[in-house]
């Protein structure tokens, strides 16, 4: 069976299709990490796009649904350069059948260099996956309506530890709220549109506000809220969730060319000088100068790129990043902010305490 890829420049690729005959589209763009692609492919953050791997053999150790980040498939489409089809371990199911069980086109034998060579030269564009049966459909708008208005007051609460953390959800990767069980966290899962009142209510005693799909600019209309619970509670912020704490105290953001998204992007801590290696997938990025209008003291910057990658409150206990501390996919020298946070959660509730 084959298919193509079809960019909107006028592109276009042929190569193998996997699943049943489609067409699909979505804004196309590339991940560098050798491993991870199960975490890639169910990230809620990569909603709607047709994600490209870049190294070129993907799917050797199938899928196990152990490192899943959602409940299914969250991207569009999936183009590799060679799919794997050897041995895989026991409890593993094929990366291709996965796909296919969940309804999501994956072509394979695609020049993968080439789709991201044009992507780095001209940016993120939109994309066509279109079974060779089929013919090629007109061009969608990119979906972008991933937090409808009106309110939700519904949270769910797991886990039963000591300090009870209230996770902002735009959609959060499930390794988020892992890694805030691991570490002995109550957790409420508290709507992106939840009731001012909904924190206060719930009595949470710090706030993680999570990543997310598509551009921050579509909660604009959420950010006094988001800058009332930031200003109240010790916060958190990965990915989506620091670049609305950054605008809701009025900094703002752009999009990159053809953004970050891999496992060994290396961040500079701006107080201590060091340089770790962060695990990232964005395209939007608070802008550097528009901080000047806020209060906030850039904690990390890109080592490649220079833009922003974490900010800090300097009176407020308020930490961001851009990249993804949970380190799923990719490296775990970040997992210090988690205990970071949690310790001044704690710091804050003796506080209260003895207020
Ligand atoms: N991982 C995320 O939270 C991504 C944030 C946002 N959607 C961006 O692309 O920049």
């Amino acid at each position: 069976m084959t298919g193509k890829l079809i960019l909107a420049n006028g592109e276009s690729y042929n190569g193998h299709w996997h699943g049943i005959p489609a067409s699909m589209q979505g804004e196309v763009v590339f991940f560098t990490g050798m491993t991870g692609y199960e975490e890639v492919i169910t990230d809620p953050s990569y909603k709607g796009q047709v994600i490209v791997f870049s190294y070129p053999l993907i799917g050797q150790y199938g899928i196990e649904t152990l490192y899943a980040q959602s409940e299914k498939i969250q991207v569009n489409g999936i183009i590799v350069a060679e799919l794997y089809d050897g041995p895989l371990p026991k409890h593993a199911t094929s990366l291709a059948q996965f796909a296919e069980s969940q309804g999501v086109p994956l072509l394979s034998g695609i020049d993968t260099r080439s789709v991201i060579q044009t992507v780095r030269e001209t940016g993120t564009m939109p994309a066509q996956l279109l079974h060779a049966e089929l013919t090629e459909q007109p061009w969608k708008a990119l979906k972008t309506d991933f937090f409808p208005a009106g309110e939700n007051a519904e949270s769910k609460q797991l886990g039963d530890g000591p300090l009870h953390i209230g996770l902002v959800d735009f959609h959060y990767k499930s390794s988020i709220l892992k890694e805030l069980l691991a570490l002995g966290c109550t957790v409420s899962v508290i709507p992106y549109n939840a009731p001012a009142e909904l924190p206060e209510s719930l009595e949470v005693d710090g706030l993680l506000f999570s990543n997310g799909p598509g551009d921050p600019q579509a909660l604009n209309s959420r950010l006094p809220v988001y800058r009332t619970w930031a200003e109240r509670y010790p916060s958190f912020g990965i990915c989506l969730g620091h670049q609305v704490i950054a605008a809701a105290f009025g900094a703002k953001t752009t999009k990159l060319a053809y953004g970050h998204r891999g496992a060994n992007h290396p961040v500079k801590n701006k107080k201590t000088g060091r340089v770790s290696m962060s695990s990232q997938n964005h395209s939007y990025v608070v802008e550097a100068d528009s901080l000047l209008d806020t209060p906030f003291d850039v904690l990390y910057e890109n080592v490649n790129d220079g833009s922003i990658e974490g900010l800090n409150h300097p009176h407020l206990p308020i930490t961001t990043v851009q990249f993804h501390p949970e380190a799923a996919p990719g490296p775990a020298d970040h997992v210090a902010l988690f205990h970071q946070f949690l310790e001044t959660v704690n710091d804050m509730k003796k506080v209260k305490m003895h207020a």
